[in-house]
């Protein structure tokens, strides 16, 4: 049996200006554009393999090991899209191999927890749009692939680019401007890193997406936060990002953050997603940048709990005296320290902080994280030799 194999990974995002609302759920466009930071794929990535060939009748999906329902509108919306694109080269030139008739073998694997508020779900479409545009060979270029991905999860369209990425709204009503550009290499500021802090890696309670429909409907803080707001937040963070300017970024993401669960909390009824861990997690940056009287810290939020600590390289011993120092028994720090540099963590906080913080550690704060996940920007989707279906059958390996 002949089948052809295609495998790409694909990073997660985390916004520090953040998509909240539609104005079309259907095509999934948004109501503000926003601005995220791709992270790197050592720590954070999914893996996905597309297969197809003659003997496929039916699309079929496998996650994380088990078969998963491909029937979500907006999965079929992405591989109708897929597969129109690919007939069209399939109508022009007759010598091509049908895969547009062809059902499709989808296999992924996220290496960290599914749908726990840590962009799984922007992963995985990015992914999956990119693994099947590798199989079909698409000409497409990664800001027309992210308007597909962007219909499958709206965040998702910004993992088709590393570094830092815009995902512009688009005025028009098909949705064909609404797609994510590149605002700068990872190389251009590869001193970016972040932490998180992973608070609760339990499914969430309310979605995005009806987290999202509520917040557009019921506030009114909300009408504020697109029509003012954002638009000049916007300028502004993309200034940030292209002169390297660390404080007016940071200060720039933690009012975002706060922002948009502001918004969340003026919907009616009120939605919740960070949590009193979450809440001293904010009061604890900003105690560290008030003890440093400069900013080495700055936190943001998803629908979820967990915390982004974004830093730059050269602040690491300072922000980790503290934050070590009160989460040294969770894992997540042995993948990048050996115990000699965990212990120097330690010791600035003895020598430089301890007894001048204005800050109590208590004793809930150390007892709501569960795991650190140290990381920092990285590239976008990446080719790989690596497959997880097995070329003789069609099927996961
Ligand atoms: N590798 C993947 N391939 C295809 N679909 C995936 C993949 N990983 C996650 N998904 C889809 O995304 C869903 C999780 O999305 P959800 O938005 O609930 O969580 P999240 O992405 O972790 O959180 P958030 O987007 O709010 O940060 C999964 O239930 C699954 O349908
Ligand atoms: C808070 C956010 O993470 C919201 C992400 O929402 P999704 O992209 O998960 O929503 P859908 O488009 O409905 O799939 C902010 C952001 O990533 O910009």
């Amino acid at each position: 049996m002949v089948y052809y194999i295609a495998s790409t990974t694909a990073p997660v995002n985390i916004a520090t200006l953040k998509y909240w609302g539609k104005r079309d759920k259907a095509l999934n466009l948004p109501t503000n554009s926003s601005i995220s930071v791709t992270l790197s794929q050592d720590d954070l990535r999914t893996l996905t393999s597309a297969a197809t060939g003659p003997e496929l009748r039916q699309d079929k999906l496998w996650l994380n090991g088990k078969e998963e329902s491909l029937a979500s509108e907006r999965t079929q919306q992405c591989l109708k899209e897929l597969r129109t694109l690919r007939k069209q080269l399939e109508d022009e030139d007759s010598s091509l191999p049908k895969f547009s008739m062809w059902g499709l073998h989808i296999v992924s694997q996220n290496n960290f927890p599914t749908a726990a508020g840590l962009a799984s779900s922007a992963a995985g479409f990015a992914a999956l749009v990119v693994a099947i545009a590798r199989l079909y060979q698409l000409p497409q270029s990664m800001s027309e692939l992210s308007e597909i991905a962007r219909q499958g999860s709206g965040s998702a369209c910004r993992s088709l680019f590393g570094g830092y990425v815009a995902w512009e709204m688009g005025k028009e009503a098909d949705g064909s401007d609404s797609k994510a550009v590149e605002i700068s290499p990872m190389e251009h500021w590869p001193q970016l890193k972040a932490a998180i802090l992973v608070v609760n890696a339990s499914k969430k309670d309310t979605s995005s997406t009806s987290g999202m429909q509520l917040t557009v409907k019921t506030s009114e803080l909300f009408q504020e936060r697109v029509k003012t707001v954002v638009p000049q937040r916007f300028i502004h963070m993309k200034e940030a990002i292209e002169n390297k300017n660390w404080s007016r970024f940071s200060e720039l993401t933690m009012k975002d953050s706060n922002s948009f669960h502001a918004t969340c909390l003026d919907s009616y009824p009120p939605i919740f997603y960070m949590n009193d861990t979450s809440k001293k997690i904010v009061r604890l940056c900003h105690a560290i940048n008030d003890f440093y009287g400069t900013y080495v810290v700055a936190y943001t939020f998803d629908a979820g709990p967990n915390a982004v600590l974004y830093y730059l390289q050269e602040n690491e011993a300072k922000l980790f005296a503290f934050i070590y120092k009160l989460f040294d028994k969770v894992p997540g720090w042995e993948t990048k320290f050996s115990e000699q540099d965990l212990q120097k963590f330690l010791e600035v906080y003895e020598n430089d902080v301890s007894g001048k913080l204005q800050f109590e550690i208590d004793d809930e704060l150390q007892k709501g994280v569960s795991r650190v996940i140290l990381t920092q920007v990285g590239p976008g989707p990446l080719s790989t030799r690596e497959s997880l279906i097995d070329e003789n059958t069609g099927f996961p390996k």
